[in-house]
């Protein structure tokens, strides 16, 4: 099969063939450079009009030249996300080139696309995919025909959110590439600096946000601060966010595979990052080369010839684009029997066959009966236990961001584990803290996580709703409340209530905030780790609500939905 692909979201316009059978792809594409400032859409729709033609021309020549009047066998375009004018035009381009060829159109997600190249050229099987593009960045991973999106971004994309910067300080679209430059050069000439800029490091749960990033990097510009300095700072947070969360991702999914994609995915520092991180934790990771990275017509091509194979060709009245397109909206039909990529770990026997070690996205976790050193093998798993936590130097993060960071996440997580039981929340007794080793000792509770009792957890899913209402009442938000930082105790034969069975745990990304949005992003985050690992979310996302509303302040319920429809892109 031979697809003739066509790319033109935003600002690159670009054909390609790819012929299935000899796996190879011939792209020509077109870049709009606009003259100042940022992507203007009224340009850049001019530019489409204009280039898709041209480029659409050259490749079909190419094709007819090479394989003769038969090249084609589809036509596969982008149909969103994107800019309403520029998919327009190249819709109405798809079409007619269909329609005269007289072969099937296919309608691609330009986000799948960024990570189903990554899928194709690497032969990874079941990654988790970090998509790390202008106007977007989500962490995705394939579970019952679909890519669930497992974190994204909460306000800007992430090329987006470094261009802002270069835009302020006077520099020519696309800033990444030169912010790339300046912080080498940094780096270069000051032997690895030391010091990093005090800038904000926005995490919650999988999600995570640039836009405080953006304006700090632009008030130390106009405060006087080297514009390479900021560069280089400005890397080191934004780039640790993203490998932090993909950590995230492959701990609670128990994936050991990780591909990346989207344009910012050409920074040497990003790839750096997500290669160390992956070496520390034994997993696979691929990036594809960089023709392959930014917006192109070859990844449309590719994923192009996957969907005609599965029949996900469609009739042109349905074939209108969608600037909002989502890549959960997607039915993956040409992966049609494969495994979930999240398996969720929590099944792991925390409590067997002296298996005392564990290992999170941030700690490693050790359980010693009372008396015994922690590390001995024990079978003592009941509330006398304890467990050692030491959040571990994350080696693909600068040092200094490294320590403040496990340094502030220890104290934080003692000060509020111990606040929030004073609230009323089971949480574990906190026994010591060691701040400079970041290492807690923490009563042991539970006998599993919940990740691994989701099938028919409807009461322990509402035992949360009701312990992070208790909590937000108190003025306390989690920050990280998934299926594997909740424990409950189902093995005990104890008959008291679900409730006083599930514990929380790992309040290291917590804060005080009495804000509903704060309260209603804690939601959001456990129902997303709900949603990416069980096997039939809706019921136990009912009963975490109906647990919430019992308890708490149902005005944080409907800012759920909000924070829910909010996280679509821009
Ligand atoms: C919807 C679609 O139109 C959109 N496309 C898009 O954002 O273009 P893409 O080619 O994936 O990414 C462009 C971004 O990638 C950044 N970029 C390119 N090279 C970079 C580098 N070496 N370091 C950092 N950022 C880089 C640019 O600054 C720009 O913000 C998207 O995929 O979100
Ligand atoms: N107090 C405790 N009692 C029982 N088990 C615990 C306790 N603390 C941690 N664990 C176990 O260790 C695992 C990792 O701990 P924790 O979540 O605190 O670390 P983490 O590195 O932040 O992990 P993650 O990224 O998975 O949230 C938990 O999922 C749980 O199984
Ligand atoms: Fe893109």
């Amino acid at each position: 099969m031979r697809v003739l692909g066509i790319e033109g979201t935003a600002w690159c316009a670009s054909a390609a063939l790819y012929d299935a059978e000899a796996d190879s792809v011939l792209i020509e594409s077109d870049p709009y450079e606009p003259d100042s400032g940022g992507i203007h859409p009224r340009e850049a729709a001019e530019h489409m009009s204009e280039a898709i033609p041209e480029v659409v021309d050259a490749v079909l020549t190419a094709a007819e030249a090479e394989y003769g009047p038969d090249a084609i066998d589809a036509v596969a375009f982008s149909r969103g996300p994107g800019l309403g004018p520029c998919l327009r035009t190249v819709g109405t381009a798809a079409r007619s080139l269909a329609g005269a060829l007289d072969v099937p159109l296919v309608g691609v997600n330009h986000m799948v696309a960024h990570l189903e190249i990554g899928r194709h050229r690497s032969g990874l099987e079941n990654p988790v995919c970090l998509n790390a593009s202008g106007a977007n960045a989500h962490l995705l991973a394939y579970h019952d025909g679909r890519y669930r999106v497992l974190g994204e971004t909460m306000d800007a994309g992430v090329g987006n959110a470094i261009d802002k910067f270069t835009r302020h300080v006077g520099w020519d679209h696309p800033g990444g590439p030169k912010v790339e430059t300046a912080a080498r050069r940094y780096a270069e000439e000051n032997g690895d600096p030391e010091d990093l800029l005090d800038l904000p490091y926005v995490v919650k749960g999988m999600d995570f946000s640039f836009s405080g990033i953006s304006s700090a990097a632009n008030d130390a510009y106009d405060d006087g601060v080297p514009v390479e300095a900021i560069c280089f700072s400005l890397q080191e947070h934004v780039f640790a966010m993203l490998t932090e969360v993909s950590e995230r991702a492959l701990s609670l999914t128990g994936a050991d595979e990780l591909v990346l994609g989207g344009g910012v995915a050409q920074n040497d520092r990003l790839r750096g990052m997500l290669t160390t991180m992956c070496a520390a934790r034994g997993a696979d990771f691929h990036s594809p080369e960089p023709r392959f990275l930014g917006d192109n017509a070859g990844m449309i091509a590719v994923l192009g010839a996957k969907m005609a194979r599965a029949g996900e060709t469609m009739p042109v009245p349905e074939s209108a684009v969608d600037p909002n397109f989502r890549p959960d909206q997607v039915p993956v039909t040409w992966r049609a029997g494969d495994v979930p990529v999240a398996r969720g770990r929590g099944d792991e026997d925390a409590c067997g066959d002296g298996d005392t070690d564990r290992r999170g996205a941030e700690a490693t976790v050790e359980i010693a009966a009372v008396g015994s050193d922690a590390g001995a093998a024990t079978d003592r798993c009941d509330a006398t236990a304890r467990v050692r936590k030491r959040r571990v130097p994350k080696p693909y993060r600068h040092p200094e961001l490294d320590r403040s960071i496990r340094r502030d996440r220890t104290v934080s997580e003692a000060r509020l584990t111990s606040e929030a039981r004073r609230a009323g929340v089971p949480t574990p007794l906190v026994y010591d803290v060691d701040v400079p080793n970041a290492t807690l000792t923490l009563q042991f509770v539970g006998d599993r996580d919940l990740a691994a009792a989701l099938d028919g957890g409807e009461a322990w899913t509402d035992a949360v709703g009701r312990h992070l209402a208790r909590l937000h009442g108190a003025g306390i938000v989690h920050g990280d409340p998934t299926t594997r930082n909740a424990r409950i105790a189902d093995a005990t034969g104890d008959t008291s209530t679900a409730a006083d069975r599930t514990a929380l745990i790992d309040f290291g990304l917590g804060y005080h905030s009495g804000h509903v949005e704060d309260h209603a992003m804690d939601l959001h985050v456990f129902e997303g780790s709900v949603r990416a690992t069980a096997t039939d979310p809706d019921p136990l996302i009912e009963s975490f609500e109906t647990g919430y509303a019992a308890v708490g302040d149902t005005a944080v319920l409907d800012r759920l939905r909000d924070v829910a429809a909010r996280g679509r892109y821009r």
